[in-house]
This record gives structure tokens, C-alpha cells and sequence, in this order.
């Protein structure tokens, strides 16, 4: 355990400010042992009157003067504390959401329910607790108890030696019930996660729950998950109630045991001390005994958190590529989640300044091509070039300068109108906001927004709808100004004239850029340079809309189909 926490505070553990805040921390043990043991000699002079009044008072001074100083010492461990310990775990964290950001999307994904990040939270509040435990808290206890021991076997040998039998018998019982209790109490934690997974589920559809009620809640299972949460807490809350008990009785055992040696050997004044101290020393080793059983949750989050760090991450090149226009080549690029493929030898070209619409039945890979063009994902085989570089050697970050992507479901982040274009260009004047605003149609509504760029766009503020989330994303991609626009059904789900507000907006900002948009819309189709029609992961034809028309294949077959679908009428 010690090694990951080197592992973890190495920068901070080697230092100067760091060693100063083990020796505080060792010296304020040593202040909280000397009160008790001062005032157990206080008594037991007083008893003797041995060196009375003059030892007497210095024993009470001490008892009474250390916690003032202890109060110092804590105070400056406790800053060292923050500016080392608390620097490094954060700068753990701060590398370790890096690490995310840079980890492919679909890698995320198989993490356990999808709830990595909220696990990541509380795995790391563990770990920080685990080194607080380590430092201070056990180092406490167990120095503590050991002086305390060290002070009782001075006067009273024969009643350490036969405490101590006694804890070595306790720890032994006391290891065998804590294997069989753990086992419990992590079926616990493993049912908790599983209903707390379903619960952020029913948060998410809740909506759809609202909608086809209560009776469709088998289909997340939450009942099975319940049930079985019950079950483990019926076996893991008695054998919690069971195990500290226990623990406390074999403890009271060993203290029973070592008086009773005391006292068969001769009752004194030497036995004051023994009595005063041994409680004390017995409480520290139960405060062990607990923090040790802690310590094991420490581990399990440690590994959770090293899994996620671990995992692989977007290939980083180190060439920046050129800023000129380029053609983009896919050359039989491939693509799985997993190991599920999805992509299968796409081949394609988009010349500078040209509009290509890819179209294709549900689940044919669309929008995972996109996402690999974008590097959200990386792809596997073939490659992807632009003007002949390879993009995966390239930057990540100079690659990303290429492109601007707008997705069918628009995230804006918590913020104002004005940090989420700012996401485009972060140097952006506001006179420039509002330019890209203006081209990007948005005027109408962002005028009855009070705040303009200040409105913020969240609960409690503005929550603009679909249609106007598109348009801000559009206005957003114009600030960005880079050469190649992709984008994924960005109309789809708005109405007539958002979908066509969101049109005019797309042809601002297809001007002299390379366009490859995703949609089911074939309507786009028709003035696009090139359409390319995906199957199954795979791009099965590739031309102009009238000369696959002609060819009359699979794209003459789809167009035919959206040209019926436009005639339905719901007949009432
Ligand atoms: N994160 C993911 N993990 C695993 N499989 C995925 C993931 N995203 C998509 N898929 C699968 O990959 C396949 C292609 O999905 P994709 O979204 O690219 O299709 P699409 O052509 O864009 O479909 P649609 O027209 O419905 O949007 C689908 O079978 C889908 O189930």
C-alpha cells in the first residue's frame, strides 16, 4: 500500500516540505502520548507522595501544557499538509482527467454501467482518505498504543506479556471473522453500485418512464437489483453489528487477562498506571484495528482508478499539419468497438471546397465514420489522409484545428451564451460573436434573450430549444473557421422552419470549406458533389445524385422510398 502512495505523492514525497510534515506529524504522536502517561505518574506520585510536591507539578504541567503545544505543531503539519499532500492528490486528479479527455470515447464505455466518472469522484475522496489513514491516523494508533504499552510494561512486565498474548490470540479470531465479513459487506457494495447504475438509468429515461408508467420498470430490472440488495444486507448488516462487537469483547478479553496477571503478582501503587493506561492503549488498537479495515476500500479504489488511467489512449503524433486546404483521403479504413466491427475498408475523397452527404439505412456506420474523421475514435486499419499526411501521426490538437464538427444533439455546457461560442475561438471579440450569431440565424431568439452574450444557458437561465441549440453549435463552428465542417443530422427532430433556419445556416457555413455531412434527409443529397451510400459498415456506392439515380441500386431504391415517405398522410 505504502509503494502506490509513494507512487501517487512521488513528487511530493521526496521533498522537503513533505519530510518536515512526517516529522510534525510524528512529534504531535508523541504530544497526544504524553498527557495521558504525565497524569497516570501525576496520580501515582501523589499516592507515594515520591519527590511530592515539586515532580507532582511538573507531571501536571506537562499534562496540561502539551495540548497548547500540540495545537502549534498541528496547526503548521496541517499546512505542510495541504501544500504537499493535498497538491499532489490534486495534481493526480488533474492528470487523471487528462488521461480521460485523451482516452478514446468507445474505451469509456466499457467501463462498468457507464459510471466511471461518478466513481472516479468518489474513488479518489477514498484514496485521499486511505493516505490520511496511513500517514496519520494509523501511524497515530499504533504509536500511541505501543508507548502506552511501553509505559504499563515498565512498571508491570508480567501484564504486557500477558496483554499481549491475549491480542495476538485476538488478532487471530479477529482475522478469520473479518474474512468471512468482508465477503458480505462487498456482495453489498457490488448490489449498492448495480441499483445506483438503474437508478441513474431511470434519471435519464425518465421522461419515457412518465410516459409508458410504472409497469415498464422490469425492463431495467430494478426489481432483481433491489432484491438482491436486500438479500446482501441481510447477510452484511448483522455480520457488520456482529464483527465490532466482537472485536470489542476479544480486546476487553486481553485487558481482563493482563489484570488479572497484575493482580495475582502483587497489588500496589504500580498498578494505578496499568489501569489508568491500558484502556487508553485498548481504544487506539480498536481505532487501528478499524482504519486497517478502511484501508482495504483504499486499495480497491486505487485499482479502479490505475484500470481507468491505464486504459489505452489516442495515438499522439508529433507532427502539426499543414494549413492549407487539403484533399482528405480515407483509404480502406476500418473501425470496431471493441470487438464489434463496424467500419470495413471505407474508401473515400473529399476535395477541397466540396459538399459530400453520406446516406444509409440505420446503424450503418454513419455517424461512427464521422466520429472516427473527427478522432473522437481512432481507427484501425487503413488511413486517413490529408494532402498525403497521415492524420493519426499528426497532433491531436492540430488535426482538431482542421475540423468543426456539428453533432444531431447539441451539447451546450453550463455556462452563458457567450463561453459556449468562446469554445470556438477563445480570442473571439464580442463584435465577432455576434457576427458569427447573425450568419448563423440566430438573431430572432438571441434578441429576447435580456442578458445577449451574458444569458446564461442552463437551469435557472435560458434552456434554448433543439432548433436553437443547432444554430449556436452552427455559430460556433463559423468562429472556428476551420477548413473541413462535419456534420451529423443536424436537422433531424427540428421543425419545418427551424430545419430550414438551420439550413441557411449550414450553407454560411459550407462557403469554401470541405463539407461531409451525415443525413437521412436525401433532399441533400441532390445538390451535393458526391454522395457516398453506407452498408453495414461498408461504402457501397459513391457519385452524383443523378448518376445513382441512373445506376439504379441501392441509392435509387432509398430515394424512391424518401419520395413515398414525403406523400404519407395520416388518415384519421
Ligand atoms: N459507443 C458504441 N459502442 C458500441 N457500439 C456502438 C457504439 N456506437 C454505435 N455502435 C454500434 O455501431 C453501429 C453503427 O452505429 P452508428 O451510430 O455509426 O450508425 P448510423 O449509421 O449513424 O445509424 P443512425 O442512422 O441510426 O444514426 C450500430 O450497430 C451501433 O449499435
Amino acid at each position: 500500500m505504502i509503494r502506490w502512495f509513494r507512487k501517487l505523492l512521488h513528487g511530493s514525497a521526496t521533498g522537503r516540505d513533505f519530510s518536515r510534515y512526517l516529522w510534525l506529524t510524528w512529534i504531535d504522536i508523541l504530544l497526544l502520548a504524553l498527557p495521558p502517561v504525565a497524569a497516570a505518574e501525576f496520580i501515582r506520585q501523589a499516592y507515594l507522595q515520591e519527590g511530592w510536591p515539586a515532580s507532582g507539578a511538573i507531571f501536571l504541567g506537562i499534562a496540561l501544557g502539551s495540548p497548547l503545544l500540540r495545537l502549534a505543531v498541528q496547526w503548521k503539519a496541517r499546512m505542510l499538509g495541504a501544500k504537499t499532500v493535498f497538491a499532489a492528490i490534486s495534481a493526480y486528479r488533474r492528470q487523471l482527467v487528462r488521461r480521460v479527455l485523451a482516452t478514446p470515447l468507445w474505451q469509456l464505455h466499457k467501463w462498468p454501467e457507464g459510471q466511471w466518472l461518478e466513481r472516479l469522484g468518489g474513488d479518489i475522496r477514498q484514496i485521499q482518505e486511505g493516505i490520511f489513514i496511513v500517514l496519520v491516523r494509523l501511524q497515530v494508533n499504533l504509536l500511541l498504543a505501543a508507548i502506552l504499552l511501553l509505559y504499563v510494561g515498565y512498571y508491570r512486565p508480567e501484564v504486557l506479556g500477558g496483554f499481549l498474548l491475549a491480542l495476538a490470540l485476538c488478532l487471530v479470531v479477529g482475522h478469520c471473522l473479518l474474512t468471512t465479513i468482508t465477503r458480505h459487506v462487498d456482495k453489498l457494495n457490488e448490489c449498492n453500485m448495480a441499483v445506483r447504475a438503474r437508478l441513474a438509468t431511470m434519471m435519464d429515461g425518465i421522461r419515457t418512464l412518465r410516459l409508458f408508467g410504472a409497469t415498464r420498470l422490469p425492463a431495467l430490472r430494478l426489481d432483481i437489483h433491489l432484491q438482491a440488495q436486500r438479500q446482501a444486507q441481510q447477510r452484511a448488516i448483522p455480520a457488520l453489528a456482529v464483527r465490532d462487537q466482537i472485536f470489542h469483547a476479544l480486546l476487553e478479553l486481553c485487558l481482563i487477562l493482563g489484570l488479572l496477571l497484575a493482580w495475582r503478582a502483587q497489588a500496589d501503587a504500580d498498578l494505578l498506571p496499568v489501569l489508568l493506561i491500558l484502556p487508553i492503549a485498548h481504544h487506539n488498537l480498536y481505532g487501528a484495528w478499524q482504519e486497517w479495515g478502511l484501508l482495504k476500500w483504499t486499495r480497491q479504489a486505487w485499482v479502479r482508478v490505475q484500470a481507468l488511467a491505464e486504459l489505452p489512449q489516442q495515438l499522439q503524433g508529433a507532427t502539426p499539419l499543414p494549413g492549407r486546404p487539403e484533399t482528405l483521403s480515407v483509404n480502406a479504413v476500418g473501425f470496431a468497438y471493441a470487438d464489434r466491427p463496424v467500419l470495413d475498408a471505407v474508401d473515400a475523397r473529399f476535395s477541397p471546397g466540396s459538399h459530400s452527404v453520406i446516406v444509409g439505412r440505420n446503424g450503418a456506420g454513419k455517424s461512427t465514420l464521422l466520429m472516427v474523421l473527427a478522432r473522437l475514435y481512432d481507427h484501425g486499419d487503413g488511413q486517413i489522409l490529408l494532402g498525403g499526411v497521415p492524420i493519426h501521426t499528426a497532433t491531436l490538437g492540430s488535426w482538431r484545428a482542421h475540423v468543426a464538427v456539428v453533432l444531431q444533439d447539441t451539447a451546450l455546457l453550463p455556462g452563458t451564451l457567450r463561453d459556449n461560442l468562446l469554445l470556438g475561438r477563445p480570442d473571439a471579440k464580442d463584435e465577432e460573436l455576434n457576427e458569427a450569431l447573425h450568419k448563423a440565424c440566430c438573431d430572432d431568439f438571441v434578441a429576447q434573450w435580456e442578458g445577449g452574450l451574458d444569458t446564461v444557458l442552463s437551469e435557472g437561465g435560458v434552456i434554448p430549444s433543439a432548433g436553437e441549440r443547432q444554430r449556436i453549435a452552427i455559430a460556433r463552428a463559423l468562429l472556428k473557421d476551420a477548413p473541413i465542417v462535419l456534420l451529423d443530422e443536424v436537422t433531424s427532430g427540428l421543425d419545418s422552419v427551424s430545419a430550414s433556419r438551420v439550413q441557411q445556416a449550414i450553407q454560411v457555413l459550407a462557403r469554401h470549406r470541405t463539407v461531409i455531412q451525415v443525413t437521412h434527409s436525401l433532399l441533400q443529397a441532390v445538390r451535393a458533389d458526391q454522395v457516398l451510400v453506407l452498408s453495414t459498415g461498408k461504402v457501397i456506392e459513391m457519385g452524383k445524385h443523378a448518376a445513382l439515380l441512373h445506376a439504379d441500386r441501392t441509392y435509387a431504391a432509398l430515394w424512391s422510398l424518401y419520395q413515398h415517405s414525403l406523400q404519407w398522410r395520416v388518415i384519421g
